[in-house]
């Protein structure tokens, strides 16, 4: 089967700054993926290559696609709401996702809201710092695709509604996607993830199965990368 992702050799400099280099990552379908790493380490700069929004050098494969151009068509990224002006309503905006994403699954998207509460009369103004994450979770998970990358989806929701979407994520996710979840609560993921991706370094510093952690390494995911952090741990 044809990996999700392929990354060859990838690098982006910001300003003649190095923000990653030499970046290898292959990802394969069907998998929950957790990209940890410190503030800054460049987790979000991964992911708007991966979808096209920034270009840096190296190979990025997407389903075997290779041109930067085809990737938002296989991707679902969390995109933040900054193209819509403050009056738009949420059900104005998925109609926009609707007719700009052919892959918008309409029925879902009425799904994700009922579960997640969202009231799509509100303007975006009217929304709360949780309530517009779990717009944008709803609008990301509505779309059928192959590879979904959701950076800091729960940053600003509350513990309660974290713990419960996290806990029903799989039952969004279509059986052969990949989801990579960017997040800095990293004991509340630990159960769904399948591997750990550490960016570290300016690079992807380790990629692991999480089962092989907790066997190799005889500790949890999150005492696995805090361990990284200390100078003790091991790459792969
Ligand atoms: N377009 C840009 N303009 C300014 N700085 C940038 C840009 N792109 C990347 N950077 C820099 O790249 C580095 C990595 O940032 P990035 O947002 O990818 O990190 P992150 O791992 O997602 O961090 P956090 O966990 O805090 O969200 C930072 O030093 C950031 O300032």
């Amino acid at each position: 089967m044809t990996n999700v992702l392929a990354i060859d050799h990838v690098g982006y400099k910001h300003n003649f700054k190095t923000i990653l280099h030499d970046v290898d990552l292959t990802l394969e379908p069907g998998k929950i993926i957790g990209l940890l790493g410190e503030n800054g380490a460049g987790k979000t700069t991964l992911m708007r290559l991966i979808t096209g929004g920034a270009k840096g050098s190296g190979t990025i494969a997407v389903c075997g696609d290779t041109q930067a151009a085809h990737h938002r068509s296989h991707v679902s990224f969390t995109e933040q709401l900054r193209g819509f002006s403050a009056s738009t309503r949420v059900e104005q905006v998925a109609s926009f996702y609707r007719t700009v994403y052919t892959d918008f699954d309409g029925a879902r998207f009425e799904e994700l809201v009922t579960f997640l509460q969202i009231d799509t009369s509100l303007k975006i103004a009217a929304l709360s710092k949780g309530m517009k994450e779990k717009v944008i979770i709803a609008l990301t998970l509505a779309r059928q695709v192959n590879l979904y990358l959701l950076d800091e989806p729960f940053s600003g929701i509350d513990s309660m509604s974290r713990k419960r979407i996290i806990s029903s994520i799989l039952k969004w996710k279509p059986t052969d996607a990949t989801m990579v979840i960017s997040d800095h609560y990293v004991s509340e993921i630990a159960p769904i993830l399948d591997e750990v991706v550490i960016v570290k370094d300016q690079t992807v510093y380790a990629h692991q199965a999480a089962d092989d952690i907790r066997a190799e390494f005889g500790v949890g995911i999150e005492r696995y990368y805090e361990s990284l952090y200390e100078g003790s741990g091991q790459r792969d």
